[in-house]
């Protein structure tokens, strides 16, 4: 398996280009289910969630086209159109890649009025149920049995509107109820709905093909049911958790990079914690441009679902404050595993302890290279932003896990700077 080599200490400068988000790409693929007429998505990253989602829907009757293929651009555009859906069945040895499969739940229910889905199961960063996904789906009418390795749902005559009211805040099943919504006979109401950026997308992107949507991202969304949608085409909006990765890698080597394509306001709690940290963020007319002259001052950050700070940036953050000029404290609030990365961090140098949900990592002067691995994502990605402060060469190893949310990392950090490439390794 392939591994990342870094030789740290070069200071990133230049112009990086950012990609469609994951998160957005990875409950549009869906959507397509919805309708029988073309859906064609541009600015899709190229990532293996992308290709691992496009064969899932395959298996339930729907084409996708690849234009685009050349390989020096970033992103492409797929056009998926799902005339017949010839399974309701998703094949268990391709949802268990990806926990986002279970996002064909709603869009399958809602066209064929029955979905058989495999279990997700957990994976390395917390258990991950899928109780508020079932409980939206049966607010609609449907009727739900969770056997051993499958959940089948099932309606009489197709979902009813109906009111969905979240106990907590799930992105995922906010997007699920949203698509089930869409096709269901008469007004639904989800209360208490994720806000995050990527809902807002699926919503317009939804509103493109004809659905009634009205308040996403305001924690309550009204839906009037419509009977068919059709096709569009859809720009898939900027990765933020992307963008915050690589300004976390600008400034934790002092760097002066442009991130073209990054929209602030999408991730300004990042921003704001950033440049509490000292790093300097200025709006261009493409992006954003990031710097750091002074010191990395630490800062204390609480993960908490839109508007606050992403989980998903957790990691990243953590690995740029492991060389703060003090101690900060991070707090993880959504999932329950989430600190994999801090052994790994340990282990280049980094001082850092876990207690419960809370880790305080107090700034070192220096970190040192090592081989290290990661579990998960993003994870990986603080390991890669360690590495290029780090004194001397670090390994990442198990690269399937970046090659999930980051468009090819290692062209796009050599191209401002960085001394990293891909090796064959364990
Ligand atoms: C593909 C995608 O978009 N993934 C993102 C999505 O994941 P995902 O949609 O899986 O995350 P959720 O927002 O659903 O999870 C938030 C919390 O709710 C819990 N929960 C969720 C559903 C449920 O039925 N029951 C339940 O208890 C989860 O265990 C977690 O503790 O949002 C997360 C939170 O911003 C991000 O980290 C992921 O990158
Ligand atoms: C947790 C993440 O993704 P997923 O929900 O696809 O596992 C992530 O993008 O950091």
């Amino acid at each position: 398996m392939d591994k990342i080599v870094i030789r740290g200490g070069q200071s990133l400068k230049g112009r990086l280009q950012i990609s469609g988000a994951k998160n957005a790409a990875l409950t549009l693929i869906p959507a397509a289910l919805l309708t029988e007429e073309p859906l064609t998505l541009r600015n899709l990253p190229r990532l293996a969630d992308v290709d691992t989602f496009g064969h899932l829907v395959n298996q339930l009757g729907t084409s996708t086209e690849i234009e685009g293929k050349r390989p020096e651009v970033f992103g492409r555009v797929m056009t998926l159109k799902a005339g017949r859906i010839t399974s309701t069945t998703a094949p268990p040895d391709i949802t268990r890649k990806m926990r986002a499969s279970i996002l064909v739940l709603g869009p399958l229910l809602g066209r064929m009025g029955e979905a058989k889905v495999p279990l997700p199961g957990g994976c390395e960063i917390g258990a991950r149920p899928i109780d508020l996904h079932l409980k939206a789906m049966e607010a609609l009418g449907a009727e739900i049995d969770v056997g051993q390795s499958f959940v089948t749902a099932r309606t009489k005559n197709g979902l009813k509107g109906g009111r969905i009211d979240f106990p907590l805040v799930s992105v995922g099943a906010t997007e699920n109820a949203l698509m089930a919504a869409v096709l269901a006979q008469g007004d639904s109401e989800i209360v208490n709905a994720a806000r995050e950026p990527e809902i807002v997308d699926l919503a317009n992107c939804l509103i493109g093909m004809g659905a009634k949507i009205e308040g996403a991202g305001t924690d309550t969304i009204h839906i009037k049911g419509v009977p068919t949608l059709h096709g569009d085409t859809y720009r898939v909006m900027s990765d933020r958790i992307e963008a915050g990765s690589y300004a976390c890698a600008a400034a934790i080597t002092g760097g002066d990079v442009e991130l073209a394509g990054a929209a602030i306001e999408d991730f300004e709690a990042v921003v704001d914690k950033l440049r509490a940290a000292g790093v300097t963020l200025e709006p261009t007319e493409d992006g954003l441009r990031v710097t750091r002259d002074g010191p990395i001052e630490p800062v204390d950050i609480t993960t908490a679902p839109y508007p606050d700070f992403p989980t998903d940036m957790q990691a990243q953050m953590m690995a740029m404050l492991t060389l703060a000029r003090g101690s900060s404290v991070l707090t993880e609030t959504i999932f329950e595993n989430r600190y994999m990365h801090v052994g790994e961090l340990e282990r280049m140098g980094a001082d850092i302890q876990v207690s419960g949900r809370t880790a305080t990592v107090r700034g070192v002067s220096g970190l040192k290279g090592a081989a290290v691995m990661a579990t998960d994502l993003r994870a990986s990605m603080s390991l890669i932003i360690a590495g290029l402060a780090a004194e001397g060469t670090t390994e990442v190893l198990r690269v399937q896990h970046l090659d999930r949310g980051y468009e090819r990392l290692e062209e796009k950090l050599s191209a401002v700077g960085a001394d990293i490439q891909r090796a064959s390794g364990d």
